[in-house]
């Protein structure tokens, strides 16, 4: 096939393909593949390196074959070859790393959840499901009320309407109920953005399709509309929709709304729409805590079979405290970097790789990371080197200084600190500070050297 011939058939492929695939994951790995030649019925694509081959043929390469199928009519066997470009610099990876997680598959349900929710339904991420979502104290109630939704449609609370901060995981406990749904009822399930909904609306008042698109709403058992916020300022949308809620409510059929805020803070909310709203359950979803935090991402680690050092988890988990959507994304762009560069993930690595997108530490949250970086500039060795089980006086000393700092200057528990030190007993700790306690007293030089350090500490 000739080379322009060839391109068009490629980018009519790759419209098909981006629409099964996330965003992140088809900016990551698609955008930048490049046809090179189609005979004999047989593909060759270019990519630019081997973990972006891997990547390709692992998770994309049947939503390229069925694109091409479709495109071409006939079936094409894919090849992926590398043909490397410049070596990318660490900021062009958060472009690839994000996807090194994201699904790269099309939803899974739809394949066996009938027509009627193919074409409604906005295709659900399969790893947005109960199994995979990690509860914690910010979360717990809203967990349980979906759950209770998903196992009981319209029985609990009806509406269920969820709402929090951005990246919070709302679209995750939604999908999750439209998964469980599907797989233990093999209900009816629409899962829709508000602003699909709002283009489908407007869509079918131009083609004269209203009823239709009546019809299809109203025909389902569980209607889940995410991002209600975007309602606001659309009248004839929220007077759509009011009709659409009505006739599910009235029928008896489960609806789960999310937004970013409760209903009453929604501006130019109708009042029958924000009445209606407050029917069934309210529950928010708040920022989780270190401890949850620390288990998303080991849970992430483990979906997704990537070793990540315990203690590299807890400096992400620290630096990262409101956003889930960012924690993840440090963590994926810290694996992407370490396998595109062969590099050991380790302490080091996760603070030069992550050092442009982690918040600095807030100038007066002093943590057990920051002291260990200080500490370990100030002294010339390696973060790593103070959670060693090396002994030597050139390493031992700095890293009772940093325990001792540690148990000075944050709330951490002795336990807690000694975890943080390569996982020493809480009495090694505790012998650290009471060794530097005295020898700041009888030492003037290492006083002053300890000043100096908290200072350079709490500047952050
Ligand atoms: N409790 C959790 N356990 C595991 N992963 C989570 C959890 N909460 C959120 N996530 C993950 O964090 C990312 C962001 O979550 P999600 O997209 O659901 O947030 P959101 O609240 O809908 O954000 P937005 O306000 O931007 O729409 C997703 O990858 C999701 O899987």
């Amino acid at each position: 096939m000739v080379k322009g011939e060839l391109a068009e058939v490629w980018a009519e492929a790759l419209q098909l393909i981006e629409r099964q695939l996330t965003r992140p994951s088809y900016e990551a790995w698609l955008r930048n593949t490049r046809p090179l030649s189609l005979e004999d019925g047989r593909l060759v694509l270019a990519v630019p390196n081997q973990f972006a081959r891997d990547w390709v043929l692992e998770r994309c390469s049947t939503a390229i074959v069925d694109s091409l199928r479709r495109v071409l009519g006939h079936d094409v066997r894919l090849e992926v070859v590398v043909e490397p470009q410049p070596a990318p610099a660490a900021g062009q990876v958060a472009a690839t790393s994000e996807a090194a997680l994201a699904p790269g598959t099309p939803a899974g349900p739809a394949a066996d959840a009938g027509s009627s929710w193919r074409t409604l339904s906005q295709p659900l991420n399969p790893k947005y499901t109960f199994e995979t979502f990690v509860t914690g104290s910010g979360n717990r109630l809203a967990h349980a009320a979906a759950l209770a939704v998903a196992e009981a449609p319209a029985r609990t609370y009806n509406p269920l309407f969820i709402y929090g901060g951005v990246g919070l995981g709302k679209t995750h406990l939604m999908q999750a109920v439209a998964h469980h749904v599907l797989r233990k009822h093999g209900s009816r399930v629409a899962y829709v953005s508000c602003e699909t909904f709002t283009n489908e609306m407007i869509n079918a008042i131009r083609d004269g399709k209203t009823l239709e698109f009546r019809n299809r709403y109203r025909n389902v058992d569980v209607l889940l509309v995410d991002d209600i916020q975007f309602l606001a300022g659309k009248e004839s949308t929220q007077e759509e929709f009011f009709h659409t809620f009505n006739a599910l409510h009235e029928a008896n059929r489960q609806i789960v709304i999310s937004s970013d805020r409760p209903p009453k803070e929604i501006p130019t909310l109708e009042e029958r729409l924000r009445s209606r709203f407050e029917w069934g359950l309210i529950s928010d979803i708040q920022p989780p805590d270190f401890e949850t935090r620390v288990a998303i991402l080991r849970k992430k680690a483990q979906l997704e079979k990537l070793r990540v050092p315990d203690d590299v988890i807890a400096f992400i988990a620290e630096r990262i405290d409101t956003n889930i959507r960012e924690l993840e994304g440090a963590l994926i762009r810290l694996v992407a970097f370490a396998s595109l560069t062969n590099h050991e993930i380790d302490l080091d690595l996760a603070a030069e790789v992550l050092k442009d997108i982690l918040p600095p530490p807030r100038a007066n949250k002093v943590t057990i990371a920051r002291i260990q970086e200080v500490v370990a500039e100030y002294y010339g060795v390696k973060v790593r080197d103070l959670k060693a089980r090396r002994r030597t006086r050139a390493i031992a000393f700095p890293r009772q200084v940093a325990m001792y700092l540690c148990r000075e200057l944050t709330e951490a528990s002795l336990p807690r600190i000694g975890e943080e030190f390569g996982g020493r007993d809480h009495t090694t700790v505790l012998h650290a500070y009471e060794k530097i306690s005295q020898d700041v007293r009888n030492d003037p030089q290492l006083g002053r050297q300890v000043k100096e350090l908290m200072e350079l500490i709490r500047k952050g």
